[in-house]
């Protein structure tokens, strides 16, 4: 169709329980995204941008037809994560076609690149990437994102790996007070298949995570989580 812009998808999933954030067990389908504009040393969806995965292009009515063939009429949440879903402005056409079908929007990006259609999201995540990454934050770009986006529709999410990490955590929960802010477990090892290992190793770093919280003053009005699909099905794919 004229004027529509493909969407380049790695991956359609679910329904399955969003397994992190501001939405943490919330009955959802996932669209993933090809392509990002950065790359996380640790990144567990490296397959959206190092050349291992195939993306394949589609409109929003493709992207529907194929959540409805998953679940029609079983969901009302579809989140769209990548690699970065803002690298697409065909997005925006997505999100319109779902709420006009009662569908809520929601969407996983680092606060890099900014396309408007974010202020129809219904939640949206902003995940900054602590050092350990390897990127480094753009604070002038994170700010203007937190002056457009509603904070009420808004939550910031950071990756803890490290001390330098959690001390990064800290700054970007002091700069923007006033969004929800979560703190989440780093999965460092995230090619295994031995689930009992990883889930032990997991909770050890939560519990880790928790102490440290706790006895923080300037990490009050926070949430630390793991990553729930991580504890249910460890690092397998589409779930
Ligand atoms: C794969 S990313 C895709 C969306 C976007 N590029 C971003 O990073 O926000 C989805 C979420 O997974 C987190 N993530 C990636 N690798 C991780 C890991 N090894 N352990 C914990 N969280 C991870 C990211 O920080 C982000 O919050
Ligand atoms: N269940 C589930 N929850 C998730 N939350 C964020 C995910 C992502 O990869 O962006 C993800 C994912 O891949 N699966
Ligand atoms: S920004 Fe997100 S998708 Fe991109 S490399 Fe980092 S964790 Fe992976
Ligand atoms: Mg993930």
């Amino acid at each position: 169709m004229t004027g529509q812009k493909p969407i380049p998808v790695m991956e359609i999933f679910g329904p399955t329980i969003q397994g992190e954030g501001m939405v943490i067990g919330r009955k959802t389908m996932f669209v993933r995204t090809g392509g990002c504009d950065y790359r996380c040393r640790w990144c567990d969806s490296a397959f959206t941008w190092d050349g291992t995965g195939k993306s394949k292009p589609m409109v929003a009515e493709d992207i529907i037809s194929k959540l409805d063939t998953l679940a029609a009429g079983r969901f009302d949440h579809v989140t769209l994560s990548g690699g970065n879903p803002a690298l697409h402005a065909g997005i925006g056409d997505l999100i319109h076609k779902l709420h006009a079908k009662n569908i809520q929007a929601a969407v996983e990006t680092q606060g890099t690149i900014w396309q408007d259609w974010l202020t129809h999201v219904d939640d949206v995540t902003i995940s900054p990437k602590p050092p350990s990454s390897g990127m480094e934050t753009d604070w002038k770009k994170l700010d203007t994102f937190m002056t457009k986006l509603s904070p009420q529709k808004t939550s910031l999410k950071v990756v803890i790996f490290n001390e330098e990490d959690y001390a990064f955590a800290k700054l970007v929960h002091m700069r923007y007070p006033h969004i929800s802010f979560f703190l989440q477990v780093g999965n460092d090892d995230i090619h295994t298949t031995d689930d009992t290992t990883l889930l032990t190793q997991l909770r050890y770093h939560y519990e880790q995570l928790i102490e440290k919280v706790m006895l923080d003053s300037t990490l009050t009005n926070v949430r630390v989580l793991p990553q729930l699909h991580t504890w249910m099905w460890g690092n397998k794919r589409g779930v």
